[in-house]
């Protein structure tokens, strides 16, 4: 698993956003790969309008389509119960033996990684390379003061191009009926409409 990097999330659906972050990731640290995750049961997400992990799924494998530093992993997919990324990093040490993997989060992820299963065995298994969202970046020492296990964690920043997209504005968009042209790839969008994907009512993730 030498330079390589997880890259985990909800993906409800995938976004342009969450494809810039990790070409920028991938150039910044030269990784030999990014493995997409997306989580089957996704632990800390409860709103009405998650669809089907088997759609999100293939929904990123539409839009990593001929990139090849970018993979897709099907484990927390395919695995039962809440897809707890502690459970995960042991099922990928397990298959490749490695010491330390690296894993991907935006900033707003951090400061939830509190409430993580086994958040200080999950510090011990994965580096974790952090990228700017939202301006929360700006308050990262409080963040670690205030939350004093992360300061367990071993934290990469890198800076990418500031996005403002997210899965919560293409659900919204989808909705209210407007366009998600340019903020989602063109062949997510076309599996979007032919699945009649978030026609429903719209719910603010929490
Ligand atoms: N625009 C973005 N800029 C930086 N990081 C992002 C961006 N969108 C998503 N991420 C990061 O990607 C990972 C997966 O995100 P996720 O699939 O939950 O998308 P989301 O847009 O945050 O979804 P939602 O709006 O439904 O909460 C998280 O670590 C999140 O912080
Ligand atoms: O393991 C946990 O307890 C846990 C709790 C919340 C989120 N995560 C992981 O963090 C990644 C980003 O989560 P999300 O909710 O932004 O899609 C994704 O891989 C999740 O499985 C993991």
């Amino acid at each position: 698993m030498d330079n390589i990097a997880i890259f985990g999330g909800t993906f409800n659906p995938i976004h342009l956003g969450h494809l810039i972050l990790a070409q920028e990731v991938q150039q910044s640290l030269n990784l030999r790969k990014i493995i997409f995750m997306p989580s089957g049961n996704p632990p800390h997400k409860d709103f009405n309008d998650m669809v089907t992990s088997e759609h999100r799924f293939n929904m990123v494998k539409l839009a990593i389509d001929g990139n090849k530093y970018f993979e897709i992993s099907d484990i927390e997919v395919n695995r039962f119960g809440k897809s707890y990324t502690y459970d995960t990093l042991i099922q990928l040490k397990n298959i490749y033996d490695f010491k330390n993997i690296k894993f991907i989060v935006g900033f707003d992820a951090l400061k939830d990684m509190v409430t993580w299963k086994n958040i200080k065995e999950v510090f011990k298994l994965a580096d974790f390379v952090v990228v700017n969202r939202g301006g929360l970046e700006n308050h990262f020492e409080e963040i670690i003061q205030e939350n004093s296990i992360l300061s367990l964690g071993n934290f990469e920043m890198i800076k990418i191009p500031s996005i403002e997209i997210s899965s919560t504005m293409i659900r919204r968009r989808i909705a209210e009926k407007k366009s998600i042209k340019y903020l989602v790839p063109d062949n997510v969008i076309d599996y979007i409409y032919d699945h009649g994907l978030y026609r429903g009512e719209f719910s603010e993730g929490i």
